[in-house]
C-alpha cells in the first residue's frame, strides 16, 4: 500500500478516503452537534468512532487553506479596478494567514501586492482602501502589516514614513483620541491602529501619544472589558485594541487589569470558543481578539497583582492614577516598547483553556475545503480565516516562554504536531520573525 504525503507533510495511506467519505455515517451526527455547539461531545464521539478518523478531523488542512487563500489573493487582481474599500485588508488577512501556515507567495504575486499598495498610498501619507481613496487608519494598519509580512526591501521601503507621521498627527484630536479618517469617528480602533503603525515604523513619539492613555482608560467599562468609545458596551475587538495600544505606550497600568482579566476569561464559553461580549454567541474570530488579550496579560500579571494588592489595601485605585511602570526595563525609545515586550518574562501559564480553544477552531471553525468560519452554519471568509488562524497560533504557543527558540510541547498542540503554526507578535499580529526583520529595517533606516 503506497503512502503519500498528507496536507501537513505527514504520511497518509493512499487507500484512505477523505474524512468526509470515511465518516459518512457520523458526519451528519457531527454536523448536528456542531450546530448545537457541543464541542466536547464532538470530541468524545470522535474518539468512539475511530482513532484514525479522529486524527483526520483534528488535522489542520494546510493545503486546502493555502489553496483557498491563494485563490482569494489572485482574484483580487482584476478587482483592482473595482471600487471597494477593503482591498488592503484582504491583502493582510490573506497574506498573514499564508504566513501563519509557514508559506509565502511567488514573487510576481508579491510584486503585484506591493505595487497595488503603493497606488493606495496617499500623496500626503497613509493608505486608502483603494487607489485615489481617502487615507484611513484601518487600511493604513492593514497595508503596513501586509508590507511587514512580505518583508522584502522593496515592500518595506515603499512606505513613506515622513508623510505617515504627518498623516497620523492630522488624525489626532486634542482630546487624545484619533479619528479613523479626516472628519471621521473617534474610537479605540483608531487609537490602536495609529499607535501600532507608528510603533512598527519607529515614528512613535511623545506628541503622538499625548492623552491617548486617558482616552482608552475612559473606554474601560464597569464589566472590565473595553468599549469602542466612552459609555459604550465592552467588546473583545475593542478590548484587544485598547490593551495593545496601552502596552505600546507603556500605560497599561492605567487600566484596571484584574477586572479586565476576569471579564475576558469569562468570555470563553462551554462551546470552547470565545464570545465577543456578554450574552452573545461564540465566534472563531474572537479566538484572537479575546485570546490575544489573555496572551498579552501573561506578561502583565505582576502589574495586575500589584493593582489587586493596592485595591485591597487602599479600597481601589482612583481614576488617572498610574502607580506602576509596566516594563521592568524601561526602553530608551517609545517605538522599542513592542520589541522589549517580547523580552518581558511570561509570568504564568495560559489564562484560558488553550486546548479547548484549539478544539473549537479545528472542529467548528475549520472548513475542510479550506478556510475558516465564525461558527457552524456560517460561510468561510478571509477575515475569519485570518483571525481563527491567529487565535490558533496564540493558543498553540500559550505555554511557551520563548516561542522562537523553545517551541511548544506536543501535548500543548491539539492534533498532529504538524498542526503547529508560526508564532506571532501579539501586539501587532504579524509573524514574529517578520516583526523582528521590520523592526531592524525601520530602526536602521
Ligand atoms: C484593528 C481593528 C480594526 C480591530 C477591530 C476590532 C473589532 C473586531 C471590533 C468589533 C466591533 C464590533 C462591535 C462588532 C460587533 O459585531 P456583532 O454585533 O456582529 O458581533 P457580536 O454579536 O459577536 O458582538
Ligand atoms: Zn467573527
Amino acid at each position: 500500500m503506497a503512502a503519500v504525503p498528507s496536507s501537513s507533510g505527514s504520511t497518509r495511506c493512499s487507500s484512505h478516503p477523505h474524512p468526509h467519505q470515511e465518516m459518512k455515517l457520523t458526519i451528519t451526527q457531527l454536523e448536528q452537534l456542531k450546530v448545537e455547539r457541543k464541542v466536547f461531545e464532538i470530541y468524545h464521539l470522535l474518539s468512539d468512532v475511530s482513532p484514525h478518523a479522529k486524527s483526520l478531523m483534528m488535522e489542520l488542512w494546510r493545503d486546502k487553506h493555502i489553496e483557498f487563500l491563494t485563490r482569494g489573493l489572485r482574484q483580487l487582481g482584476p478587482s483592482f479596478f473595482v471600487l471597494d474599500a477593503n482591498r488592503p485588508w484582504l491583502c493582510y488577512w490573506i497574506l498573514h494567514s499564508i504566513a501563519l501556515l509557514g508559506e509565502s507567495v511567488d514573487s510576481e504575486l508579491e510584486n503585484n501586492v506591493v505595487d497595488f499598495l503603493s497606488r493606495c498610498q496617499d500623496k500626503d501619507g497613509g493608505y486608502g482602501g483603494g487607489p485615489g481613496q481617502m487615507p484611513h487608519l484601518a487600511t493604513t494598519y492593514a497595508a503596513v502589516n501586509t508590507l511587514v509580512t512580505l518583508g522584502s526591501e522593496r515592500a518595506l521601503s515603499s512606505i513613506d514614513r515622513g508623510k505617515m507621521y504627518k498623516f497620523l498627527l492630522k488624525m489626532k484630536d486634542s482630546s487624545g483620541a484619533f479619528r479613523m479618517h479626516d472628519g471621521g469617528e473617534m474610537d479605540v480602533r483608531a487609537s490602536y491602529t495609529a499607535i501600532s503603525v507608528a510603533s512598527m515604523l519607529n515614528i512613535l513619539d511623545s506628541v503622538l501619544i499625548r492623552d491617548v492613555g486617558s482616552f482608552i482608560q475612559r473606554c474601560q467599562t464597569y464589566e472590565g472589558g473595553i468599549a469602542g468609545e466612552p459609555g459604550s458596551e465592552a467588546h473583545g475587538g475593542y478590548t484587544f485594541c485598547g490593551l495593545a495600544a496601552m502596552i505600546l505606550i507603556n500605560e497599561a497600568d492605567k487600566l484596571d487589569l484584574p477586572n479586565l482579566i476576569d471579564w475576558v476569561a469569562f468570555r470563553q464559553g462551554v462551546e470552547c470558543g470565545f464570545q465577543g461580549r456578554t450574552n452573545k454567541l461564540v465566534d472563531g474570530c474572537y479566538s484572537f481578539w479575546q485570546g490575544g488579550v489573555l496572551a498579552l496579560m501573561q506578561k502583565l500579571l505582576s502589574v495586575a497583582g500589584k493593582q489587586s494588592e493596592a485595591s485591597t489595601l487602599c479600597g481601589g485605585l482612583g481614576s488617572g492614577e498610574s502607580m506602576y511602570n509596566m516594563t521592568s526595563s524601561t526602553p530608551g525609545k517609545l517605538s522599542d516598547i513592542g520589541f522589549s515586550f517580547m523580552n518581558e518574562k511570561t509570568e504564568c501559564g495560559p489564562l484560558f483553556h488553550s486546548v479547548a480553544l484549539q478544539q473549537y477552531l479545528l472542529l467548528c471553525s475549520q472548513v475542510l475545503e479550506g478556510g475558516f468560519k465564525d461558527k457552524p452554519g456560517k460561510n468561510r471568509d478571509h477575515y475569519h480565516s485570518c483571525y481563527c488562524l491567529s487565535g490558533l497560533s496564540v493558543s498553540q504557543y500559550s505555554c511557551c516562554k520563548d516561542p522562537r527558540h523553545n517551541p511548544p510541547l506536543p501535548n500543548e498542540v491539539l492534533g498532529p504536531y504538524s498542526n503547529l503554526l508560526e508564532p506571532i507578535h501579539p501586539l501587532y499580529n504579524v509573524i514574529l520573525d517578520k516583526y523582528y526583520k521590520g523592526h531592524e529595517f525601520f530602526s536602521s533606516s
